[in-house]
């Protein structure tokens, strides 16, 4: 009970916020229409319940009249039914489309704010494939929730309603056994709770496990499709490694646990079929079993006996809602739990920094250093990484950071971006200051390659030309004139092609501050210093930090830091020589 109450909570704080948003007005018109057809559509099978009682007598009467007329009765009925049932599937259709689109769009906000989706990753206790709980949670929790909400509905006011005839028609047609009438006030009801209440119990004891096995199914389903999707993005690696037979191998094994897991649904689910199967065969013949010793003793009429019939069943269907219902509701809950998890996890990682101790980032007013005080960078274990205190980067200066491989740079480069919590102390950004990282593999989104260059920012923002021109400066000439080609460009360019396609990027951007985290180690070395005096020439007031291992990197910095072991922890030194200066302009 406290389970159910759980996941009704859930699906409430997931499901209300839509009905509050600012697509509610849409969202609670639709949703009215659905449910007033749906109270509509019940309203018609009690009309439909008493015509049977008349439509029978008139035929066991042989009246003609009668029964052209219940016929005519009949056409109304099923016309109005019919308009019902396809407008109330129209609008539900369209009151799930509009319901998803702004659920999707709300989780694709959260997960993409402010490095949301990095942090979860980070944490190691991230739900897993985020991708799937977007797309398909997203759209069968939409789907099932009405569904379900409307079935339920129904139920309740199909209840109310045949109960009130059953209980009526239960006195016109008393149990006849053995002789005798027995007067139970409202034994066809009594009936069809006693049947209800044993069928929702063994269904329960009989279903339960398949909450979890639907929710175990869809994680296996999700981590199957995402290994593939790794064997293509990595797909020229392994082939180079002729890692054919290993991939098979481990796509394989997890595709073992979709089917060991299916297996288990399948003989959980034959079991339940087989019950439900049987109670709802039963459910034909019961009322029929209950009232015919009335008909045969000639109590009641024919008319009587079928209506009885027909309101018997809609009772025992309505109370057994939970028995019918059973498979969708258990993948409901799966589903749910896996939103439940998902929104957790988000909230946690957004909250990430105020909840652990957690790297300080702090504006630093009008002065234009960036400084690190008393920093201590953790990894996500808690292990310390790299210390620094009173490190300062001055503007327009030109550092190089080097170190053992290893040793944090690049999780320093990480923290000074933001973007990670783990450790103590504070970094001082400037206030507004334009900050760019660049790694040694940059990304590209997958499109026409202007706007590869310019991402993240709009397409628009720089004019061809000098998208062009810059793509001219950094050696990219035969690409300079494909701007509008689409392409996957992180899959098609060489890695240094793609670093002078990330420079470029920076080129355009000219952010202050510019981090190269190796963003040139891939190319040969004339080209490299190429590239480091088009920054000087392009950025002269930016400042820029580099890692690099490379010592003809020295030339084009004033500073050069170096990472110092002590114990466990490496230290980013304040005490950074001068950079030899640059001697010959070759190269
Ligand atoms: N997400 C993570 N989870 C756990 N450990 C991590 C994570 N990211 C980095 N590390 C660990 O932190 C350490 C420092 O990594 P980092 O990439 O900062 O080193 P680096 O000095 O830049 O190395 P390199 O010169 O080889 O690029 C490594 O031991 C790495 O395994």
């Amino acid at each position: 009970m406290n389970n159910i109450r759980a996941t009704l909570a859930i699906v409430w704080r997931i499901a209300v916020p839509y009905f509050r948003s600012e697509d509610k007005w849409a969202g609670c018109g639709l949703l009215g229409a659905v449910i007033a057809m749906e109270l509509a559509l019940v309203a018609i099978d009690v009309l439909v319940n008493q015509w049977q009682n008349r439509f029978y007598s008139a035929l066991q009467a042989s009246d003609w009249d009668a029964f052209v007329t219940q016929i005519w009765i009949f056409v109304g009925l099923a016309s109005t039914y019919i308009a019902l049932a396809v407008y109330k599937l129209y609008l539900n259709q369209w009151l799930q489309i509009r319901w998803r689109q702004w659920l999707t769009r709300h989780y694709l906000g959260e997960w993409l704010e402010n490095a949301t989706h990095y942090r979860m990753q980070l944490k190691g206790d991230a739900a897993d494939n985020p991708d799937q709980r977007i797309t398909e949670d997203v759209k069968n929790f939409v789907e099932q929730t009405l569904t379900i909400g409307l079935g339920l509905l129904s139920s309740i006011v199909t209840l109310f309603s045949f109960v009130i005839i059953l209980w009526g028609l239960s006195n016109a047609a008393p149990l006849h056994l053995f002789g005798t009438d027995l007067m139970i006030p409202g034994y066809l009801c009594w009936g069809a709770l006693i049947y209800a209440i044993f069928g929702t119990a063994l269904t329960h004891w009989i279903g339960s496990p398949l909450v979890n096995l639907n929710f175990e199914q869809q994680r296996y389903e999700a981590d199957f499709r995402f290994n593939l999707v790794r064997v293509r993005e990595n797909s020229e690696q392994i082939a180079l490694l002729k890692g054919e037979g290993a991939e098979r191998g481990r796509l394989l094994d997890r595709f073992g646990f979709v089917i060991g897991n299916w297996y288990a649904i399948m003989s959980r689910t034959k079991r339940l079929t087989a019950f439900t199967a049987s109670y709802q065969q039963a459910a034909v013949i019961f009322p029929y079993v209950l009232v015919a010793p009335a008909f045969f003793a000639k109590k009641i009429q024919l008319g009587d006996m079928m209506q009885t019939a027909s309101a018997f069943s809609s009772v025992q269907g309505a109370l057994s809602f939970f028995v019918t219902a059973y498979r969708s509701l258990a993948e409901w809950r799966a589903i749910v739990a896996r939103l439940d998890g998902f929104e957790m996890s988000v909230a946690s990682s957004a909250n990430l920094p105020a909840h652990e101790p957690a790297i300080a980032l702090a504006a630093t007013g009008s002065s234009r250093t960036i400084a690190l005080e008393q920093l201590c960078v953790n990894l996500p274990n808690g292990a310390p990484l790299v210390a620094a205190d009173a490190f300062a980067i001055q503007p327009s200066e030109r550092v190089l950071v080097t170190g053992p491989s290893g040793s944090g740079k690049s999780t320093l480069f990480r923290a000074i971006a933001g973007i990670w919590p783990f450790g103590t102390g504070t970094i001082l950004v400037p206030e507004k200051a334009r900050l760019m990282m660049l790694p040694q593999r940059p990304y590209f989104p997958v499109g026409a390659l202007r706007d590869a260059v310019v991402y993240p920012a709009k397409p628009d923002t720089f004019e061809a030309a000098r998208v062009r021109d810059t793509l001219i400066a950094v050696g990219l000439t035969n690409l300079a004139g494909r701007l509008d080609e689409d392409g996957h460009w992180n899959r098609m360019l060489s890695l240094g092609e793609q670093q002078r396609l990330g420079l470029a990027r920076a080129l355009l951007h000219a952010p202050d501050y510019l981090f190269l985290d190796e963003a040139t180690a891939s190319l040969d070395e004339p080209s490299e210093a190429r590239l480091y005096r088009l920054l000087a020439e392009k950025l002269p007031h930016a400042t820029i930090v580099s890692i690099g291992h490379r010592s003809t990197l020295d030339v084009f910095h004033t500073r050069k830091v170096a990472m110092r072991q002590d114990g466990e922890i490496h230290v980013l030194g304040n005490d950074g020589a001068p950079a030899e200066k640059e001697t010959s302009t070759a190269g």
